[in-house]
C-alpha cells in the first residue's frame, strides 16, 4: 500500500483519520473503475457530478473519498477528504502517488490554439535526434522514446498525465514535450506538474462553446502562465497580441519569438514555397521542410525551447531543418499530376492559413478544391466562418462532414452553409458523405490541380453517434487518385 504525502491542496481533513497522510491502493475518478482500496476522487464535470457516484465507489470497495462536499451519509471505515478543488487535488495526488517523476524530467508544456501537435512533435523529433531520451504526449500520439501509446485526448487526464510521466522517468527519459490544451488546464489535467517551462503558440477562435466566451477562453490559456514556477521558462509568441498578457503577472523568465515584433528568438522568411521555408535566423539562411508561414513560428518556438534548455543554436538549426513534422499537418499526396494536401485546419484561422500558404505558391492556371467539414458537438459558430474562408480562398469548396459526433449532419452543413454568400453558392457543393466528397474533388480534379482535404489530418475514425469507424482521408483520396490514373 502506498502513502500519500502532502496530498494537501487547501485540504481539510473532517473525519476518521485527521491525519495528513492516506494510504491508498489506486486512485480513481470515475467510479466505474474502482477497485478495493482505492480512493475515489468526486469531480463535477460537464455531464453529471462525480459527488453523485460516492457511495457506488463506496459499494466496490474505495477506502477514500475526496470531494468538495461531504455526502449526507457518512460511512464508518472511510476517510472523507474535503478540498476546495477536487479535480485539483486529483490531479496533486496523482503526482504524489506516481512518486513526483516531473521533479526528475524536464517537462515543458504547449499551449494556444493551434500549433501545439506540431510544435511539440518537431520538439520530440528533434531531441531524439540529438541523442536524448525524450517523451511526448500528443493529439496524434502519446510517445516514449520511440514506443507509441495511443492518445484518446490532447492532454491526458491527470492520473494517466502522471503515470505516462512517470514510465518515462523510469524508461530514462530526460525531456517531455506536452501539449497542454485549454480544457485540460481549466480541467486541472496538469495539476502538480512541476514544468521546466511553458510555450504560447497563439490564441484564435474555437471552443466557446466550452469556454463561452473569447476572453475565458485567454483566460484558460493564461493559467498556465500564471501558475509556472520562478525557475521556469515563459516563451511567448510576441506577434499575437494576447503574447504579452500571457506574460502578465508570470513569475517565470520572459521570453518571445516573432517574425514582425522585436523579440528573443527573432526570423525573417526569405522564401516560402510548396517544397519548404527559406528563412533568415541571425544573419543565418536556412532552409526547413515544413511549409507555410505558421510553421515558421512553429520553427521559432521550438528553436526557442531547445536553446532556453541550453543546447547550441547551430546544431539545434542544423538537426531542425532535416525534420518533417507531425502526421496529418499539411502531408501532400501526388499522383497523376494531381497534389492532395491533407491538413488537421479545424479552426478558422488554421483554415485561412493553409489555404492562403497554398493560393500564395500557386503558379496560376490551375485550381483549387477545397474539402472540409466541421466537428459536431463543438464550437459552433466557427462552422459558417471556416465555409465562409473555405469558398473565398477556393476555385471550389465542397463542404461535407467532419466527425458528426451525437448531432445530425445535415445540420452541421446548414449551419455551415449560412456562410457562404449568394454569388459563392455557383462554386460550392454540399455532399454529407465525406468519402463521397473525397471522391468527387478528385473526379472534377485534372492535371496541375489541389486538393486540400482539411480538418480530420492524422485522425484515422470518423465518430458517429460515439461509435468510431474507421476513416482515413489520405488513404481514401490515394485510391480515389489511383482510380483516376487507371480508367
Ligand atoms: C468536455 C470535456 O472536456 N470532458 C472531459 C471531462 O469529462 P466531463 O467533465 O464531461 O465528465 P462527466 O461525464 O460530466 O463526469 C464527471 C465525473 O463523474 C465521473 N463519473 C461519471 C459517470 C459515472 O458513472 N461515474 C463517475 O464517477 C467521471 O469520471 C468524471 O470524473 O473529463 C473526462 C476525464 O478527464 C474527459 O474524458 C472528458 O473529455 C471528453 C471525452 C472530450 O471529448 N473532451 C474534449 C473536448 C477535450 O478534452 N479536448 C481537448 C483538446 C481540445 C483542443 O484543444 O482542440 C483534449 O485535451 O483532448
Ligand atoms: N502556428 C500556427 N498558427 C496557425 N495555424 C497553425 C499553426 N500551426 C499549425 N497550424 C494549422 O493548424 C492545424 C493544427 O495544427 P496542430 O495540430 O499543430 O495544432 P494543435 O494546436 O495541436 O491543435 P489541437 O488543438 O486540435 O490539438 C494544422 O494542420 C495547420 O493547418
Ligand atoms: N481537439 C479538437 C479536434 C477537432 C478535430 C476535428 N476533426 C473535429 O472533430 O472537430 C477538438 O476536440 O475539438
Ligand atoms: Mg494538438
Amino acid at each position: 500500500m502506498k502513502v500519500l504525502k502532502d496530498i494537501l491542496y487547501k485540504v481539510s481533513l473532517t473525519t476518521t483519520t485527521g491525519d495528513m497522510e492516506l494510504g491508498v491502493k489506486d486512485i480513481v475518478f470515475d467510479s466505474r473503475h474502482v477497485t478495493e482500496g482505492s480512493a475515489f476522487v468526486a469531480i463535477k464535470g460537464t455531464q453529471v457530478d462525480g459527488h453523485e457516484f460516492i457511495e457506488k465507489a463506496i459499494s466496490l470497495g474505495a477506502e477514500s473519498i475526496i470531494c468538495e462536499q461531504l455526502p449526507e451519509k457518512l460511512i464508518d471505515g472511510i476517510t472523507y477528504v474535503v478540498v476546495v478543488n477536487s479535480a485539483r487535488a486529483l490531479g496533486i495526488m496523482a503526482s504524489n502517488y506516481f512518486d513526483n517523476p516531473s521533479e526528475n524530467i524536464q517537462v515543458i508544456a504547449i499551449t494556444g490554439t493551434n500549433g501545439k501537435t506540431t510544435t511539440a512533435t518537431l520538439l520530440h523529433q528533434l531531441f531524439m535526434r540529438m541523442g536524448y531520451s525524450t517523451g511526448l504526449l500528443s493529439t496524434v500520439e502519446n510517445k516514449i522514446n520511440e514506443t507509441v501509446i495511443h492518445a484518446t485526448h490532447t492532454t491526458p487526464d491527470a492520473v494517466s498525465v502522471q503515470a505516462l510521466l512517470r514510465k518515462m522517468v523510469a524508461d530514462g527519459c530526460t525531456h517531455c514535450f506536452m501539449e497542454a490544451s485549454s480544457h485540460a488546464i481549466v480541467q486541472e489535467r496538469i495539476a502538480g506538474l512541476k514544468l521546466a517551462g511553458a510555450v504560447f503558440t497563439n490564441i484564435s477562435h474555437d471552443h466557446l462553446d466550452y469556454h463561452g466566451t473569447f476572453d475565458e477562453y485567454i483566460k484558460a490559456k493564461k493559467k498556465l502562465f500564471d501558475e509556472l514556477p520562478k525557475d521556469a521558462f515563459a516563451l511567448v509568441n510576441g506577434d499575437d497580441k494576447r503574447g504579452m498578457v500571457m506574460l502578465q503577472n508570470c513569475k517565470a523568465s520572459h521570453q518571445t519569438f516573432a517574425l514582425r515584433s522585436p523579440a528573443d528568438f527573432k526570423a525573417k522568411i526569405i522564401s516560402n514555397t510548396l517544397e519548404g521555408l527559406e528563412l533568415e535566423i541571425n544573419s543565418k539562411m536556412i532552409w526547413f521542410r515544413m511549409i507555410g508561414s505558421f510553421n515558421a513560428y512553429n520553427l521559432l518556438a521550438v528553436l526557442g525551447v531547445t536553446v532556453l534548455l541550453g543546447e547550441e543554436e547551430d546544431e539545434v538549426l542544423r538537426e531542425l531543418s532535416g525534420i518533417r513534422g507531425a502526421k496529418g499537418r499539411f502531408d501532400r499526396i501526388s499522383i497523376a499530376g494531381i497534389t492532395a494536401i491533407v491538413d488537421y485546419a479545424h479552426t478558422p484561422d488554421a483554415l485561412d492559413n493553409v489555404l492562403k500558404t497554398i493560393n500564395a505558391a500557386r503558379t496560376g492556371g490551375e485550381q483549387l478544391i477545397t474539402v472540409v467539414g466541421c466537428g459536431g458537438n463543438r464550437d459552433k459558430t466557427k462552422r459558417p466562418i471556416m465555409a465562409k474562408i473555405a469558398v473565398q480562398e477556393s476555385d471550389k469548396t465542397i463542404l461535407t462532414s467532419d466527425n458528426p459526433r451525437f448531432e445530425e449532419p445535415n445540420d452541421i452543413l446548414k449551419d455551415m452553409q449560412a456562410g457562404v454568400g449568394p454569388s459563392e453558392i455557383r462554386k460550392t457543393l454540399s455532399i454529407v458523405d465525406r468519402r463521397e466528397a473525397i471522391k468527387t474533388a478528385c473526379m472534377l480534379s485534372q492535371k496541375g490541380d489541389i486538393i486540400l482535404i482539411a480538418g480530420k489530418g492524422h485522425e484515422d475514425y470518423q465518430e458517429v453517434n460515439g461509435v468510431k469507424h474507421h476513416f482515413d482521408d489520405t488513404e481514401i483520396v490515394t485510391e480515389f487518385l489511383q482510380q483516376l490514373t487507371q480508367g
